[in-house]
């Protein structure tokens, strides 16, 4: 099994972005942007939307339970409500929120909150250079996954069961979960002084995730993504796998990541491709060198002279 799988993987072709190759290769991946086919183990149609429903709920209640601090907002200033338990009016007017775009007024200006989105497959080393980036040039790490596995761990947390499935699974979390956890995140460093400048590691995941997070939290900046063949993701991931204790750095689980990158997350670095936004940097060599060529875009960018 695991030798099949390695021999598969070394013939899959390398994440490039739409600028970096021709039509032909493009359309031999097979990448769409469709939600990745059922499978043994995937939840059923009624307990996705049961779960899409807690998300509603979920993002109801981590929004609301950032209510008192004072955050950087466009005109016209939203007054902040105070946390109130959740009833269906409150889930309805939140989904309201989210379908409404016109009405939507997002937390943050892109004038006061910078974001930066670091984007790559399973295994890349987008949390490796994150590191390194905070020490270098004062940005705030958010890791997505991080922030999901914290939830997933917090004692009380009703979403424990639901994350801990969709990560072992491969599968991405309903994005309100994520969305209010990463908005929460955000306004906690800003409170706290640690920074406005983000960068928002593993997310967006999903083309909805990203527009509703434009929507509803802050345009990004820019999207770094790190190019890397499947082969050295998965023998990266093999390797963490040995002390990270994830649920998911397991074979199994690798293979279901790798197809929902391929599938559903690729798509979205191409989305921003086309908006001219994405930095691409090849990740298939040591520490060091990715991160010089890391340092250099980050060096035009954002140097304190370009603030
Ligand atoms: N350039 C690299 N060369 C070799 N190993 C790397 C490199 N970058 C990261 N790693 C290792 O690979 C694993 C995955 O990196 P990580 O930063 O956790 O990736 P991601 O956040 O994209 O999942 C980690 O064990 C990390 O130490
Ligand atoms: O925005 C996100 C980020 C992560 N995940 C889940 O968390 C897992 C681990 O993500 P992480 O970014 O921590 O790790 P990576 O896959 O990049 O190694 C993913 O496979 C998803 O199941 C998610 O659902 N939404």
């Amino acid at each position: 099994m695991f030798r099949t799988l390695i021999k598969r993987a070394a013939s899959q072709p390398r994440f490039t972005t739409a600028k970096a190759v021709n039509k032909q290769v493009i359309s031999k991946r097979f990448y769409t942007g469709e939600a990745p086919k059922k499978e043994n183990g995937t939840p059923s149609v009624p307990a996705m939307l049961a779960v899409a429903s807690m998300g509603f709920a979920a993002y109801y209640t981590l929004v609301k339970s950032k209510a008192g601090e004072p955050l950087p907002r466009h005109e016209p200033k939203q007054t902040q409500q105070p946390a109130k338990p959740i009833d269906e009016d409150s889930v309805k007017e939140v989904e309201n929120k989210v379908e409404v775009s016109e009405a939507v007024v997002p937390a943050f200006s892109e004038k006061d909150v910078t974001v930066v989105f670091v984007l790559g497959g399973p295994g890349a080393g987008k949390g490796t250079q994150c590191e390194n980036l905070t020490k270098d040039y004062g940005f705030v790490h958010l890791s997505a996954g991080d922030l999901l596995r914290e939830e997933q761990k917090r004692p009380g947390s009703k979403y424990g069961e639901l994350i801990n499935h969709y990560i072992r699974e491969g599968l991405i979390v309903p994005m309100e979960v994520t969305i209010a956890l990463l908005q929460q995140a955000m306004t906690e460093a800003i409170a706290a002084n640690k920074g406005t400048r983000f960068l928002i590691d593993g997310f967006p995941r999903k083309m909805d995730q990203a527009i509703k997070f434009e929507e509803v939290v802050v345009p990004s900046k820019m999207v770094l993504y790190f190019e890397c063949p499947e082969e050295v993701m998965l023998k990266r991931l093999m390797k963490r796998g040995e002390s990270s204790g994830r649920v998911d750095d397991n074979i199994e689980s690798i293979q279901k990541r790798f197809r929902v990158f391929k599938d559903t997350s690729f798509p979205v670095i191409e989305a921003f491709e086309k908006q001219n936004k994405v930095q691409t940097v090849t990740c298939d060599q040591s520490v060091e060198d990715v991160y010089k060529n890391v340092k250099r875009i980050f060096d035009t960018l954002f140097s304190e002279d370009s603030q």
